[in-house]
């Protein structure tokens, strides 16, 4: 990533839970004297994945240790996988084991699936401890590390147990995308896409120009803007009661297919939100809210920077009855109904009311997918 010499500060006003998103390069190594500084805490647990730990550990470790803070750590398997009840019992057990205290500190060190697990295990240890954010996937600094949902996966889908916890401070250090692979930059870019599809036009066609390049050069202008607009959602809506829903543009599917595929790697989250993205604009053109146009636009884009746009594009067998029941487990369904984020144009998304299951099942069935 084209080097960036800029610190950007974004804060998520949320009154006693406000906090700050510390975005710039080479910040893990001052890591230990921002939480020092600001949370005053000396007493840490550290989670992270084995792929992470390997590579961005020991520079978090000795930075805590400069400023005085004791961490113990607990490393789970990377991947998705550990997003699980097994996965929570084992990061309760190792914050109790740390004899943590309640005022101590859990540090997410990681992507979306250790800052999901480690944040639900904050929440619910002792009732809820403070817990810091060290996002080290693009995903997860644009997205996942801001606005406090945390959470596992059940076998009933995405996401399904959990808690709204706000972080008390993010630190995403841009240097360590240095050693993301191509996939995961790809799959991270998919959630900066949807924060401008969803609510910032001008944005997306700004990336738009940019093509391919907007994974490189064009990417810490992007991190920070991403970042803004989702805190400015989150701060409107911090739990979901109406607007924050529109994050969720591209999941309804996204989350489906994911689920299709047992969460294993055959499809990662940014992937399947790419899918999702392309397939919820030509669903609203399948009900004649979006011009075909746009639709098109958003999947010329995805296809440029290498994500899938069509069922067919994930190697995962899927059908529409399977798809359709996954999507009922969805948390915005309200009174048995599916309740879809769609567009009216690029810029310009909103939360349905439902969708006919008659237009649902014409539109899966356009798009290749047939009844099991
Ligand atoms: N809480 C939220 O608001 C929110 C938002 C979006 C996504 N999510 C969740 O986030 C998860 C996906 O997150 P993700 O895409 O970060 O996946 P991830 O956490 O599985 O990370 C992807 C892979 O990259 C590796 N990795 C992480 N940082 C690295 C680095 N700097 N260098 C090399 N390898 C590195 C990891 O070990 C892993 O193998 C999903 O579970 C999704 O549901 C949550
Ligand atoms: O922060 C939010 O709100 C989001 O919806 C962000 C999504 O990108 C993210 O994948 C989130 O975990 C989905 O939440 P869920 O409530 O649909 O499980
Ligand atoms: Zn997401």
């Amino acid at each position: 990533m084209e080097k960036n010499t800029a610190r950007e500060t974004i804060t998520v006003p949320l009154g006693e839970r406000a906090y700050d998103v510390l975005i710039g390069d080479g910040l893990i190594a001052e890591a230990g004297r921002l939480i020092a500084d600001r949370l005053k805490r000396c007493r840490a647990l550290v989670v992270t994945d084995e792929t992470v730990a390997a590579l961005h550990l020991a520079a978090l470790d000795a930075s805590l240790e400069a400023a005085g803070i004791r961490a113990a750590h607990h490393v789970v398997p990377a991947g998705e996988g550990s997003k699980s009840i097994a996965g929570l019992v084992g990061t309760v057990d190792a914050i109790l084991d740390a004899e943590l205290e309640r005022g101590d500190l859990v540090i997410a060190l990681g992507g979306g699936v250790v800052g999901d697990l480690a944040g639900f295990a904050a929440a619910v240890a002792r009732r809820g401890m403070p817990f810091v954010q060290v996002p080290t996937t693009l995903l997860a600094q644009v997205d996942s590390a801001v606005g406090g949902k945390t959470g596992i996966n059940t076998r009933h889908g995405k996401n399904l147990v959990g808690a709204f916890h706000q972080p008390s401070l993010v630190i995403a250090d841009t240097s360590v995308l240095d050693t993301l692979p191509e996939r995961h930059r790809r799959a991270g870019y998919a959630e900066i896409v949807k924060i401008a599809l969803l609510g910032d036009a001008d944005f997306f066609a700004r990336l738009e120009r940019q093509g391919a390049g907007a994974l490189r050069e064009g990417l810490p202008a992007a991190i920070a803007r991403a970042v803004a607009a989702k805190a400015a959602v989150v701060t409107e809506d911090e739990r979901e009661a109406g607007r924050r829903a529109l994050l969720n543009l591209g999941h309804t599917f996204g989350h489906a297919v994911e689920r299709s595929a047992g969460y294993d790697d055959r499809v990662v989250h940014g992937e399947a939100v790419g899918l999702g993205l392309a397939l919820a604009f030509r669903l609203s053109v399948a009900l004649g809210l979006c011009p075909p146009e746009d639709a098109a636009r958003v999947a010329r884009h995805l296809q440029a920077v290498g994500l899938p746009t069509r069922f067919a594009d994930v190697p995962v067998p899927l059908d529409a009855t399977s798809l359709t029941a996954a999507m009922a487990q969805d948390k915005k369904v309200k009174d048995g109904v599916i309740r879809f984020i769609l567009v009216n144009r690029i810029g310009d998304a909103f939360v349905s009311n439902g969708v006919d299951p008659g237009a649902l099942a014409a539109f899966l069935a356009a798009e290749g997918l047939a009844p099991s």
